[in-house]
């Protein structure tokens, strides 16, 4: 038996309504949420643009205006595969390199269920960092190419929105504790700068350049416009499949 019921949204100022079907009776799963779901918005950059500063900002901007929104950032030191990620950077213990890349990749696919289930709800997730910053640190070590580090990420939930923080690696140097993990040196970030512009030749996936040198809020401002524009056209687009 299908049945239909009218659930209310959560965090909306307005209260929203949403047509649900739920399961038949003998479990299987009959339909799905036919409500306006959230938005994927991922900030992009090399080391220190000020990625983590606007993904705070942007929440904080898009809650106070009603907004049912959270944040992630990736990699997620908290899970089990996050905290071996985490001592890499760290510099507390050593990997071979294509194991941490997997493991990148890995700590995102493990993710993707519960990031599906917020959006479908209407919620619009805010990342720092995603499957670009995997592609573009592992294919700046010798030995990597940019087809090869893309694949264990080819279909993750594909984002609505990707703002990349352009800074140059020297200005970016210059800011706040950088210098500490492992991937802080000078040299490899303007690899790293290298391949993010490769990457934002493709057209698949939605890129918005953004100056970083700007003061934060005027930064802030940018990100805000260009993601309450995505909210509003996103809502009614299904969820596309990154690099499919
Ligand atoms: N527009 C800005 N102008 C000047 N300083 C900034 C700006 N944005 C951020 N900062 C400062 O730069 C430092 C790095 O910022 P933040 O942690 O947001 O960068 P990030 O890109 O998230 O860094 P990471 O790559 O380490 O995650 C912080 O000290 C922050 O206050
Ligand atoms: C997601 C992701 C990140 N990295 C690199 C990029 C940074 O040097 C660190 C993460 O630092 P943060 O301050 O926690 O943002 O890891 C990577 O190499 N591969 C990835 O997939």
């Amino acid at each position: 038996m299908l049945v239909t019921r009218i659930l209310p949204f959560r965090g909306a100022r307005t209260a929203r309504l949403c047509l649900c079907k739920l399961h038949d009776s003998a479990g299987k799963q009959s339909g799905v949420m036919a409500g306006k779901r959230g938005a994927l918005i991922v900030l992009e950059g090399v080391d220190k643009a000020g990625k983590t500063t606007q993904c705070n900002k942007l929440v904080q901007a898009l809650q106070q205006s009603g907004q049912s929104v959270e944040m992630m950032r990736f990699p997620d030191r908290t899970t089990i595969i996050g905290q071996l990620i985490s001592a890499y950077l760290e510099k507390k213990s050593d990997l071979e390199d294509h194991v941490v890349h997997l493991l990148f990749s890995a700590n995102r696919w493990e993710m993707v269920p519960s990031m599906k289930k917020k959006l479908e709800q209407g919620t619009t997730l805010v990342v720092d960092r995603y499957a670009f910053s995997g592609a573009a640190f592992t294919s700046a070590k010798p030995g990597f190419c940019l087809d090869w580090c893309k694949k264990p990420d080819v279909g993750l939930p594909k984002p609505d929105l990707v703002m990349f923080l352009q800074l140059s690696p020297a200005q970016a140097a210059l800011r706040g504790q950088f210098g500490e993990e492992r991937y802080e040196i000078d040299d490899f970030q303007r690899t790293v700068q290298q391949k993010f512009d490769q990457l934002m030749k493709d057209p698949s996936v939605n890129w918005q350049e953004i100056d970083a040198s700007q003061s934060i809020e005027d930064v802030h401002r940018e990100i805000t416009t260009h993601s309450l524009n995505t909210i509003n056209t996103a809502q009614n687009l299904p969820l596309g499949e990154l690099w499919k």
